[in-house]
């Protein structure tokens, strides 16, 4: 089965991620792929889910944020897509109060993310409410800057209604929360899209691909073990080699020993094992960021190797 590209279309209210959405889908037509989208909305009610096409599959998160209530739905539902629609790119327009790194997680499945190619997080932001979010409580303030912070593209919209003044402070400040997203300056997320396509999020490709030997930013690496591991090593592991900006890391792991794989799952330092009663991939997720995924890479292998 081919890999799916993914697309995170993350951003605050109102900030032009419907706009993006519909232009990225009016190009894939045109070029014939097959895309799929998942769209996720605080109410009820689905509001956008018009604006895609009947030709395009979509599934639809209601009532929730994608991150928090909800990463169990958006397991099933991606899973879903993959194995029925085999798409090329599937978009995944979250609510304006996402967490990136949340999301991540909740996409990041052990048990099929070697089916997809994470390609990167876009974020809208709307110009005049970047100069004024001193105005906005401190929580949304936080989450605006996490969206800034962790994207890997950004499109400040609305830029027709800025002054040449306001448009060099926005670029500066957001330059200076993000130096590694490319930035840009536009109205109703008019931007060269082949660039979107050339995104790659910082990720490791498992154990015969190659490995970004130091990615900037936000970045995810899946590891595939092939043996059975000592339990006494990979504990030593998590102890001594896992560095503080390692976010999350979810997977199987099969001790020596036993008959069947746990299900490890650890966050924001703290771990927990899982017995499972049967035979499961061993494939671990990593989350984490300005990592040197070729360390991890190379500290798991030697576990395997003892
Ligand atoms: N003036 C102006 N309006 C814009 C621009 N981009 C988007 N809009 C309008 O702003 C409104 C919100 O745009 P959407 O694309 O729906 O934004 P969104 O981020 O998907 O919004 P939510 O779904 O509420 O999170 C719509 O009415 C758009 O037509 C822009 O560059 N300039």
């Amino acid at each position: 089965m081919k890999q799916a590209e993914v697309y995170i279309l993350s951003g605050f209210l109102g900030s032009g991620k419907t706009t993006l959405l519909k232009r990225l889908l009016e190009e894939e037509r045109t070029n014939g792929r097959k895309v799929a989208v998942m769209m996720n909305e605080l109410g009820n009610v689905s509001i956008d889910s018009g604006e895609v096409g009947e030709d395009v599959a979509l599934k639809e998160l209601l009532g929730g944020c994608i991150c928090c209530t909800m990463s169990g739905q958006v397991e099933a539902q991606l899973q879903g897509l993959l194995m029925l629609e085999n798409p090329d790119a599937i978009y995944v327009e979250t609510t304006g109060a996402a967490h990136p790194v949340e999301v991540l997680d909740a996409l990041l499945s052990p048990l099929f993310a070697d089916k997809i190619q994470l390609k990167g997080i876009v974020s809208t932001v709307d110009g005049q409410r970047w100069l004024d979010r001193n105005l906005m409580g401190p929580q949304l303030q936080q989450l605006l800057l996490e969206q800034v912070r962790h994207a890997d593209y950004l499109i400040v919209n609305k830029s027709s209604d800025l002054t040449e003044k306001e448009k060099a402070d926005i670029v500066i400040s957001l330059q200076a929360m993000n130096p590694k997203a490319k930035c840009v300056l536009t109205d109703y997320s008019k931007v060269p899209l082949n660039e979107l396509r050339n995104l790659s999020l910082s990720s490791g490709k498992g154990k015969s691909g190659n490995v970004n030997t130091k990615a900037l930013g936000l970045g995810t690496y899946v590891h595939t073990f092939h043996t059975s591991v000592s339990r006494e090593k990979f504990d030593q592991f998590l102890r001594n080699h896992l560095p503080d900006a390692i976010y999350r890391i979810k997977g199987y792991i099969k001790f020596q020993g036993t008959a069947y794989p746990e299900l490890f799952q650890y966050s924001y330092g703290m771990p927990s094992f899982l017995k499972e009663e049967m035979n499961i991939p061993l494939n671990m997720v990593f989350i984490g960021e300005n990592m040197n995924w070729n360390e991890i890479k190379s500290e798991l292998e030697k576990l395997e190797g003892d």
